[in-house]
């Protein structure tokens, strides 16, 4: 659907896009993962045409000229801080979406009760935006951008901080949208919401680190992971460790990373005497964090 060559976007000193490489196929949900200031706003906002790239391309596969230009208009973009009108309604808030896009009142009506009852706020229709949770908050901005029936949706962090219930509950929308053909590019800096996407980019100080399924960019993985349970938290008694390759403390649990050949015994032998109060090693799958971690530490996988 559409597909960027080498796109980068420079603010004066500081290089925000770094050349980046990217192709997201019609009907899938592509995940651009990244901690802050990676560079994942300025990436959707050239793909929306609203800032000009420094050089690179954007392709819209199976289009040009004028279609082309008329694709980009329809995407449905919800920008990071989408503004709702807090002292409007949820339908007022959406009809004004609507009459941006010229759609006349019945449209806009009828598009908005389907759309409200997918996102189960159709009970809420009268009630201002500023009484909405942060979770309904986030469900009546998407209803607006999907209000002009986008062919294509960009999400900008749409969960963030938003409670972990209501971040499953806006996931469940947007599978329904896909499972009726949508395209959508959505951002997060939530690892779990990775695992919810076909395919995912993993984004980092401007430049795409890996881009894959999630589950074959695990299989990469090039290191066994052992997690250890130990009463200490202090990560130094692994520092001294030659097999050790990388370590972290994540959930409550250590995570180490050797070599695939590596026995667990001769880890195991080497932080007996140690004195950390190890309680528990046992070999886990990497997970898409131990991807992640990795990737913002070494770019390697
Ligand atoms: N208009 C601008 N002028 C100057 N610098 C900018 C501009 N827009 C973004 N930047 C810088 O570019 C870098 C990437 O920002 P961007 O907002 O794209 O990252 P992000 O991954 O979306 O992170 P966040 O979730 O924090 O917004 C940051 O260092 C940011 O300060």
């Amino acid at each position: 659907m559409i597909e960027t060559t080498d796109l980068t976007k420079v603010f004066g000193a500081l290089t925000a896009v770094d050349q980046v490489s990217i192709k997201i196929e019609r009907g899938e949900i592509f995940g651009l993962v990244g901690p802050d200031g990676a560079g994942k706003t300025t990436l959707m906002r050239m793909l929306c045409n609203l800032i000009t790239p420094t050089s690179g391309q954007i392709k819209l596969l199976d289009m040009d000229g004028k279609d082309a230009r008329k694709a980009v208009e329809s995407y449905g973009y919800m920008p990071q801080r989408f503004s709702l009108y807090g002292d409007l309604t949820v339908m007022e808030n959406i009809n004004f979406f609507g009459a941006m896009y010229n759609l006349d009142r019945r449209t806009i009506q009828s598009r908005a009760d389907e759309i409200l009852e997918m996102t189960n706020l159709i009970k809420f229709k009268t009630r201002l935006a500023d009484n909405l949770s942060g979770g309904m908050k986030q469900k009546l901005a998407l209803t607006c951008a999907l209000v002009s029936r986008p062919g294509m949706l960009i999400l900008d962090e749409p969960t963030y901080g938003v409670d972990p219930e209501s971040r499953k509950d806006f996931w469940r929308v947007l599978y329904n949208l896909n499972r009726e053909g949508m395209t959508i590019l959505v951002s997060t800096a939530y690892m779990d919401e990775a695992e919810l996407c076909q395919k995912v980019a993993f984004m980092d100080r401007g430049k795409i680190a890996a881009v894959d399924t999630p589950g074959s960019i695990k299989r990469r993985f090039p290191y066994k992971v052992l997690e250890i349970k130990a009463e200490t938290r202090d990560l130094g008694f692994l520092n001294g460790l030659d097999l050790v390759r990388d370590a972290y403390f994540y959930g409550g649990k250590f995570h180490v990373l050797v070599d695939k050949d590596t026995p667990q015994a001769a880890v195991l032998a080497k932080i007996a005497g140690m004195n950390a109060g190890v309680v528990q090693v046992r070999e886990v799958p990497p997970s898409i964090e131990d991807v992640f971690v990795l990737l913002a530490e070494k770019e390697v996988v």
